[in-house]
């Protein structure tokens, strides 16, 4: 049976992409059951079964990789983190937090620094060398030059993207920039329409050139430590998983224990006091959410 991609779900009909044909499917009984493991979701890998031209069912999800909730995507590779250098000024902090996050569902990041035009090069380039070194992408970008776009093309082609960032970094301007055809959903949904209210519009993926898709609503609008623990924190900062291995204790959380090889190349100036520093504070975080959240 022939297998392709759900790019978009509306109203019980999944739209599976298969080369240039797009076949609208409805779910098979299965699905349905209550015992059913997983649903179909945007972006899962399916096989399906044509019953019309253009029609017919999806049979089955084949191997899904992972699943983002904001919004609703599964097998998303890549996660844009757009941040600006000015206007919201640049804030390492929730770049990190970002991270964890990404890190966590398990997908790479590409980093792009938006309205490149309206800082120094000193502070572009302290940014890039400080998140290069951890073994990130950076990508400076101005919508005015249009410093950097071509590759940021050349990283998105291939791979599911979903873009995040807080509000008023450019998403939208750089979407515009580089796929003037795709028109991203945009501001803060839930402001503008109030919580546990519905959006008439779903997430879609929309294809790009050379491959590969994006989704057109901006992801992870919240940034709780939801279902994370304390060594899922500490596992999702890539430059102390590195040097984890020479930490005397397995599991080390890297907080005051003895013969902590994290804390030793913190203080040696191998590893960034920044990044040391905000990791402690999401531990803090991360205690407070869950004294908030228990459930007793
Ligand atoms: N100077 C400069 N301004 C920019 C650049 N990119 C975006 N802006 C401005 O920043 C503001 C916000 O840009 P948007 O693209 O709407 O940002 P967004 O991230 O989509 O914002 P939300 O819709 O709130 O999520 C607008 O006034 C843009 O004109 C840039 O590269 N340089
Ligand atoms: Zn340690």
């Amino acid at each position: 049976m022939p297998e392709g991609r759900i790019v978009k779900a509306l109203s019980g009909f999944y739209y599976v992409a298969d080369g240039d044909n797009i076949v609208s499917c409805r779910a098979r009984g299965l699905f349905k059951k209550k015992d059913a493991k997983i649903n179909p979701l945007v972006g899962d890998w399916v096989v399906y079964e044509e019953t019309d031209p253009s029609e017919g069912y999806v049979m089955e999800i084949v191997n899904r990789q992972n699943e983002l909730l904001r919004p609703s995507v599964a097998n998303v590779d890549q996660a844009v983190l757009v941040f600006s250098l000015h206007e919201p000024s640049f804030s390492s902090l929730l770049l990190d937090k970002f991270l964890v996050h990404i890190e966590h569902v398990g997908i790479d990041a590409l980093i792009v620094l938006s309205k490149a035009d309206l800082v120094d090069d000193e502070l572009i380039e302290s940014i890039v060398a400080t998140y290069s070194a951890i073994g990130y992408k950076v990508i400076p970008f101005s919508k005015r030059d249009l410093r950097g776009l071509e590759e940021i093309r050349r990283e998105l082609a291939g791979h599911i993207n979903v873009f995040a960032g807080q509000s008023g970094v450019g998403k939208s301007s750089l979407i515009n920039c580089l796929f003037p055809n795709v028109s991203m959903q945009t501001g803060d949904i839930s402001q503008k329409l109030g919580r546990g209210r519905h959006t008439t519009r779903h997430v879609e993926l929309v294809p790009i050139e050379g491959g590969g898709y994006v989704a057109d609503t901006p992801g992870f609008s919240s940034l709780e430590f939801v279902g994370i623990d304390e060594q899922d924190l500490a596992n999702s900062f890539r430059d102390f998983t590195d040097v984890s291995d020479g930490c005397k204790f397995r599991g080390c959380l890297h907080l005051s224990e003895p013969g902590c090889a994290v804390q030793a190349g913190v203080e040696q100036g191998e590893l960034s006091q920044e990044r040391y520093d905000h990791y402690r504070q999401f531990m803090e975080e991360l205690k407070e959410y869950q004294r908030r959240n228990k459930p007793w």
